[in-house]
């Protein structure tokens, strides 16, 4: 059980009534840093709590139960242009280096809490502010994870998130070398970029579109229009 763990008997099957949500204020960084130890294996520097804790352009959202934080989900909006370069073809080449994309850093929920829907209302609620109308630019909400995280690998995928890309040696877990992937869930329009199997699609839709009967057909009624056209003009 983790520290902000309650006993399991009063984490009841409804619970996901009992959470309440808010965003994180710099008065959280102490209680976010010992919950970002538990949950990943990654050492963020002091300045990224600050930052998540004050800074608007991270949507820092907590679940609380009873005022603990139990889980929550860090997502920063920005433009594709300022994505890493790995992630730099998460869109379509056709939208501009200005369109919006979401990225989620982190999402986390309490041990004991887990498998009661608070992730799930943390994404869920994520996904309704950035499909609104207030955020029509962002086109992508994208994320990276260990490959062998199986569970929040299974999480994503359940809801609709692809495999963008494999990313070889991606983190670095206590001195060593870890791969990693990134996934991506489109939004208000946003497209992948083409993939040759894209390209080869289109064009067999083409020619299949250019079957021979239809041109022959289309050349004899050229031909009979050009004929009638020198027979009414050699008449007059
Ligand atoms: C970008 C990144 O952050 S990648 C890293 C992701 N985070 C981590 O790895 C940190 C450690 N892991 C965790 O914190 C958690 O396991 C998470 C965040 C992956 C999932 O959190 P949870 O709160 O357990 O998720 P949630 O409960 O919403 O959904 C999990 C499953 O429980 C099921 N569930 C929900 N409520 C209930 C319930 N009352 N009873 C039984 N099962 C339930 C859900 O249906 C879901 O199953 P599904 O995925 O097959 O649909």
């Amino acid at each position: 059980m983790g520290s902000y763990g309650s006993d399991q008997s009063t984490v009841s099957f409804s619970l996901q009534h009992e959470v309440q949500l808010r965003f994180l204020t710099p008065q959280d960084i102490d209680v976010v840093k010992q919950l970002c130890h538990e949950w990943f294996p990654i050492e963020y520097p002091e300045q990224w709590y600050q930052d998540i804790t004050s800074n608007p352009k991270f949507y820092s959202l907590a679940a609380t139960y009873n005022t603990q934080i139990v889980g929550m989900i860090i997502c920063e909006v920005k433009p594709r242009i300022k994505c890493n370069r790995e992630d730099m073809d998460i869109l379509a080449n056709h939208f501009i280096a200005s369109t919006q994309v979401a990225y989620i850093l982190s999402l986390g929920v309490l041990n004991d809490f887990r498998r009661h829907g608070i992730a799930s209302l943390l994404l869920d609620t994520l996904l309704s502010y950035l499909s609104s109308s207030e955020m029509p630019n962002v086109k992508a909400v994208y994320l990276h994870v260990l490959t062998t995280n199986s569970v929040a690998i299974g999480f994503y995928e359940r809801r609709y998130f692809k495999v963008h890309s494999y990313l070889p040696y991606y983190y670095s877990i206590n001195g060593s070398p870890r791969d990693g992937y990134s996934y991506v869930l489109y939004i208000n329009g946003g497209t992948p970029p083409w993939t040759l199997l894209d390209y080869a699609k289109q064009l067999g839709t083409f020619v299949s579109s250019l079957q021979p009967c239809n041109v022959s057909q289309r050349l004899v009624r050229s031909a009979k229009s050009l004929w009638q056209k020198i027979v009414s003009g050699s008449s007059h």
